[in-house]
């Protein structure tokens, strides 16, 4: 149910305020904080799941014929919800189409005539509830397929499209980055907006654009800047990253936080009751925003913030001088102070000040969100909490660890567009059609029976490439394949390529960034090995798992989460586990799981047709990740938010 409310009280309310805040925040055009102080738009819908809720059968008794008459046309009135103002934000009617639908159980005639099915409704009253629908805003420096380097853009370009399949009304602002690249094209089919605005930071005035396209359910807003046009990935190119990231990030963090307000789409703006969901240090501003720039002028008093932490090695750290380019008001220095511990500095003299974009989104943010539940306990050690351990602890409160899906249409075996082979749970010999076009496709020899062993990811530390090429001339001695797909620091491509130079008829290195070549790695090979040091979900195990694809992990974080260690004599012999997670990440644990692995493959088929299986038939829809972060919406709308 949609309501569109021009407040009259709202606007002679900021008139005041409107003067003073009107310089930093200007927006070209008839649209922006102007217009938007002029209006309340607020779109809420509510729906009823599973049982009816005692309240409802409460007011569906006292109702009169009248309103039992209008109900019957129109749906069920459970009443109306205001702001502090007056204002209508909430129409709390269960559309007719809803109440015949077979969501929600018994319709108002039945729960009045029928006793019995109202007694039970009342008795079964603890388990009812209502779900509420939210204004989500992401705001993400990637987002697939527009634009993606990692996880970080696979979960930013699937969550949404989940969200917004359960009712929410869900936008994904991203900047819109043109590399001059056969990539730029994905961003074809979204259109110029009348709407721009103006951004006051480092020293001068900014205008953006902003472009849209609606896809799947969702508003993806594009965020356009000459900053965001250059040759390179979203982060930097061959030289390394772009010394300008803190200006381009501030910019969508204060684009994101501006897009609600003025952005009318399909017809109507967001309006400030939005819920932000602000991914990684990137969009880490914009918690902060809200909670300097607007709240303190009554803007966004309504609004709450999510900081989900996909990566903490990344915070987004700078000298202390850039805080006066940030944009934000004098007061919020102490939010962002970042000190380097003594010995981090790079000279006696040096104070080691700083100031760290992700801590404070930490510490203004209204929910913290990490993207499985081990690394949620991970950030809270020194081992793995980056320096920001102590913070987090503080607000274990508001922690959650949610486990990321997989997008099924992208990733399923029995559909991708990407591989030779179709293949099922129920039928997989399509899988080894895939191992052997991989095996042409790279000039591997062609043998179905020898074991196949993949890697797809960053060539860095946190993946632990160094401990894989390090046992390669060890694991080069059995009588496996080895197939690597990756990027990153220039060590370990040189080191790649060496080593396919060595070992031609056994391993094979693919430098680049290829989806494509993903998809057939992750079908076509046996095993997919995942040492990383550190891993807040993974993706790449949950891809495997559905592609009858074995992984072996490092046991950690959300691999420790995910894969369930292998066991042949759980279930009275039918075994259980869909993979192994080894520790201590070291050569020769590597090289034990490894081994274990292969020779489970080569002697046991049996069993490890029942670890594929198993994997394939492993839930990790988004769904389930969806409504979990429901749940932290529900949480943060509860408290009051984030006001310094
Ligand atoms: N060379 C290449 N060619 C093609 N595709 C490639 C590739 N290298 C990587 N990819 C793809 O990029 C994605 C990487 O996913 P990961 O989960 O490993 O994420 P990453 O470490 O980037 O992100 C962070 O965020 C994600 C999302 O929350 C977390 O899962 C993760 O633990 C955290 O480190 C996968 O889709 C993978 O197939």
């Amino acid at each position: 149910m949609e309501t569109l409310q021009i407040s009259q009280s709202r606007n002679l309310g900021h008139k005041s305020v409107k003067d003073t805040i009107f310089k930093p925040f200007s927006v070209v055009g008839q649209v922006g904080f102007a217009s938007f102080l002029s209006r309340k738009i607020n779109i809420q819908s509510f729906c009823v799941e599973r049982k009816l809720y005692k309240n409802r059968v409460d007011l569906i008794c006292r109702s009169s014929s009248s309103a039992q008459d209008k109900e019957k046309q129109e749906g069920i009135f459970l009443g109306t919800e205001r702001d502090s103002s007056g204002s209508v934000v909430g129409f709390n009617l269960i559309p007719h189409s809803a109440t015949t639908g077979g969501t929600i159980l018994g319709t108002q005639e039945n729960v009045v005539t029928g006793e019995h099915e109202l007694s039970e409704d009342i008795e079964t009253r603890e388990e009812a509830s209502i779900r509420t629908t939210h204004n989500i805003v992401f705001v993400t420096s990637e987002a697939a397929p527009y634009s993606k380097t990692g996880g970080l853009g696979d979960v930013c370009g699937s969550l949404p499209i989940a969200l917004a399949a359960r009712g929410h009304r869900v936008m994904v602002v991203s900047p819109r980055y043109l590399a001059g690249s056969p990539n730029d094209k994905k961003f074809a089919n979204a259109v110029e907006m009348e709407a721009r605005a103006k951004i006051y930071c480092f020293g001068g005035v900014q205008e953006v654009v902003f472009f849209h396209e609606y896809r799947a359910g969702v508003d993806w807003v594009f965020v356009d800047h000459p900053s965001y046009h250059r040759p390179g990935t979203p982060y930097g190119d061959s030289f390394g990253a772009f010394g300008d990231n803190q200006f381009r990030f501030t910019l969508l963090c204060h684009a994101a936080c501006e897009a609600p307000l003025v952005l009318p789409l399909g017809g109507y703006t967001y309006g400030e009751k939005c819920l932000f969901l602000a991914n990684d240090w990137h969009a880490g501003l914009v918690p902060v925003l809200l909670a300097a720039k607007y709240r303190p002028f009554g803007v966004y008093k309504d609004a709450r913030s999510v900081i989900v932490i996909h990566n903490l090695a990344h915070q987004g750290v700078e000298p202390a001088v850039t805080y006066k380019n940030l944009g934000l008001p004098p007061g919020w220095y102490k939010a962002l102070e970042w000190v380097f511990p003594t010995w981090a500095r790079t000279h006696a003299l040096d104070p080691g000040e700083a100031v760290n974009i992700l801590k404070s989104a930490i510490v203004t943010s209204d929910r913290i969100v990490t993207v499985s539940q081990g690394y949620s306990w991970e950030v809270t050690t020194p081992e793995g909490g980056y320096g920001l351990h102590e913070l987090i602890s503080s607000r274990r409160s508001v922690l959650t660890g949610i486990t990321n899906g997989i997008d099924a249409n992208e990733w399923n075996p029995s559909t991708d567009e990407l591989i030779p082979s179709h293949y099922s749970i129920n039928d997989l010999s399509g899988k080894v059609e895939c191992k052997i076009a991989l095996q042409k496709e790279l000039g591997l020899p062609i043998r179905p029976d020898c074991p196949l062993i993949g890697f797809i990811g960053r060539l860095d530390y946190q993946k632990g490439v160094d401990i894989i090429l390090s046992s390669m001339p060890d694991l080069m001695n059995d009588d496996v394949q080895f197939i690597m797909l990756g990027s990153g620091e220039k060590q370990y491509e040189d080191w790649m390529r060496h080593l396919e130079s060595t070992y031609k008829t056994k391993f094979r290195g693919w430098v680049g960034f290829n989806v494509p070549i993903s998809h057939k790695i992750t079908a076509g090979c046996d095993m997919l090995l995942m040492p990383s040091r550190f891993e807040p979900c993974g993706l790449n195990q949950l891809y495997a798992m559905k592609y009858g694809t074995i992984p072996v992990v490092h046991s950690t974080g959300g691999l420790r989460d995910t894969v369930l260690n292998f066991n042949p004599y759980a279930n009275e012999g039918r075994g259980e586990g869909t993979g192994w997670a080894f520790s201590p990440l070291s050569n020769e644990s590597l090289l034990g799981a490894i081994r274990i692995a292969v020779s489970t493959y080569k002697e046991h088929k049996s069993s490890w047709e029942g670890l594929m299986k198993r994997g394939m038939e492993r839930n990790s829809s988004w769904d389930n990740a969806a409504t979990e972060y429901e749940q932290v919406f529900e949480w943060a709308f509860i408290d009051p938010p984030y006001a310094g």
